[in-house]
């Protein structure tokens, strides 16, 4: 009786905190909130702002000179220093790499990608990248990646917008890309054509299960690990969804991976050149730690992978078109472009249509966040001290609109920025520009990213106009990937 008592006033206390906070607490307007409380600590002031998370943080490291330290509810392993410093980036992503890993508590909540790479630190990491990097660079490699584009295009966008121009039917652009991406980055990574995008647009279970996985992953970040955990194991809310979407996504990978050692074991593997296959044929004298005969890890890398390439390029690719509409004097400088200029061979000499993807990415980058966890304490360069096992997250959103790192119009989308007085692309640090992140974890698929979004818009742009539909509102999904919630709605006309 004397513990239900107690948990009472307690309760009653922490309502008195929550009702303090948001009527009697009085707001300047225009300043994010970074009160600590007793016990909750600054939670009460970042809750209503979870669903905007983006646009909070670039509000709250305006305000704070471009680093905060958020203090989160006792003992709920919630800390973090979030900062968009280029100093700090730079420091901790490059001079000193080798004191911060993605770290433990990292692994925890991406639990789901295993021992891929996007998750992997440490040795098994250096043989990750170092293999990655191979087959990336391999000539048969890329000639799949470039056939993977010309086929899909050809034989899936192009039929499928042709058909929605002549039906007039209202279609969402994000989904399309987003189909277009998972067939070719499943056809070069896996050597499996899942055929996503075609008139009939047959339900993409693996694109709802990780878009699913992506939300749980995000709402984790704010949650104690016992709870998220807890909520996991009883099959609650968003995590009893992400459970169920880690068995269609397992569903799938097991059946490719299966379907492909038997085609090896029949001998039939010489002509592939997928990175599965690489990986499941991988020198294990060269790279000691990768285990190409266990499921698990093939599992673990192929996922890795189909991720980095699927959701963040469809991304871009969506929110460029968007910016598109909003700014037609760049659409038709781009349409000047490849008019002038454009050699399917050479795509280099776009250089407005580089300038404005960048653009586009420096506003609306697909990884929002990255994380970071130093292994030892560390002063970082801004003056905060940051110790051994915490989180740091580097807010690449808001690090893309701050004033002080980009200019007054940082807001402004602006392709112009990018291109110096003799007409060349300028280059940006990636401490500044960090979109495909920086230092020795930079993006290891920039350039593929780059020509084939290339190649998707030029087809794109050439020969169709999209039409936005009127009212629809743009916001972001609160999630690890940046996507448009509820998709973005377009009619098609092919032009003549
Ligand atoms: C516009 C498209 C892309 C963007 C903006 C992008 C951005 C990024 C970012 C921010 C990271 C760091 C992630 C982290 O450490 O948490 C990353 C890593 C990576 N990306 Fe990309 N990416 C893109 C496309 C691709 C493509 C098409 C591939 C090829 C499949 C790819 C392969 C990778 C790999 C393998 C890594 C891991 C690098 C490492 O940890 O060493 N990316 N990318």
């Amino acid at each position: 009786m004397a513990m239900i008592g107690l948990l009472e006033v307690f309760v009653a206390f922490l309502f008195f905190l929550v009702f303090k906070h948001f009527f009697l607490h009085k707001k300047s307007p225009g300043q994010p909130i970074l009160k600590s409380w007793p016990v909750l600590g600054m939670l009460p002031g970042m809750l209503p702002h979870i669903p905007r998370i983006f646009d909070w943080t670039f509000e709250v490291l305006e305000a704070t000179n471009l680093t905060f330290f958020f203090k989160g509810p006792w003992f709920s392993g919630t800390d973090m220093l979030f900062t968009a410093d280029p100093r700090n980036i730079h420091h901790i992503l490059s001079l000193n790499f080798g004191n911060y890993p993605k770290g433990p508590e990292f692994k925890k909540i991406f639990d789901v990608l295993g021992d891929g790479i996007l998750s992997a630190d440490l040795e098994l990491w250096e043989d990750l990248r170092k293999s990655n990097h191979a087959i990336f660079h391999h000539p048969d490699f890329l000639k799949l990646s470039a056939s993977s584009n010309t086929i899909k295009l050809k034989e899936g966008l192009v039929p499928f917008l042709d058909n929605a121009a002549h039906e007039n039917i209202v279609i969402d652009l994000q989904d399309v890309f987003k189909r277009f991406m998972f067939d070719t980055s499943s056809i070069s990574l896996t050597g499996y054509d899942p055929m996503s995008l075609s008139t009939e647009m047959p339900e993409v279970e693996y694109g709802e299960a990780t878009e699913t996985g992506e939300e749980a992953i995000y709402y984790r970040h704010f949650k104690p690990v016992f709870l998220w955990r807890l909520q996991n194991w009883l099959g609650i809310g968003l995590e009893r969804k992400m459970k169920s979407s880690l068995v269609t996504v397992n569903r799938m990978f097991a059946k490719i991976i299966s379907t492909r050692r038997e085609e090896i074991s029949r001998g039939e593997g010489e002509q592939l050149m997928d990175a599965l296959t690489y990986y499941i044929n991988v020198d294990t004298t060269k790279y000691k730690l990768l285990k190409p005969s266990n499921d698990t890890f093939i599992r673990d890398v192929a996922f890795s992978l189909l991720l980095a390439g699927r959701d963040t390029t469809s991304s871009v690719l969506t929110w460029f078109f968007w910016l598109l509409s909003k700014h037609p004097h760049v659409l038709t400088k781009i349409r000047q472009e490849i008019n002038t200029k454009f050699n399917p061979t050479y795509l280099e000499k776009l250089v407005y249509l580089h300038a404005a993807l960048y653009e586009t990415m420096r506003l609306y980058p697909p990884v929002p966040f990255n994380h970071k966890s130093p292994l030892k304490s560390d002063v970082l360069p801004s003056g905060h001290k940051v110790k051994a096992e915490s989180k740091i997250v580097i807010c690449i959103y808001a690090l893309g609109r701050m004033r002080s790192v980009w200019g007054e119009d940082a807001l402004d989308f602006k392709p112009e920025r990018w291109i110096s007085e003799s007409g060349e692309l300028k280059h940006e640090p990636s401490y500044k520009f960090m979109a495909f992140n920086a230092g020795p974890r930079a993006c290891l698929g920039k350039h593929l990213a780059l020509q084939q979004m290339k190649i998707v818009a030029v087809e794109l742009i050439q020969n169709y106009d999209f039409k936005f539909t009127e009212g629809h509102k743009i916001e972001a999904v609160p999630s690890i990937v940046l996507r448009i919630k509820n998709g973005l709605s377009v009619t098609v006309t092919k032009k003549m």
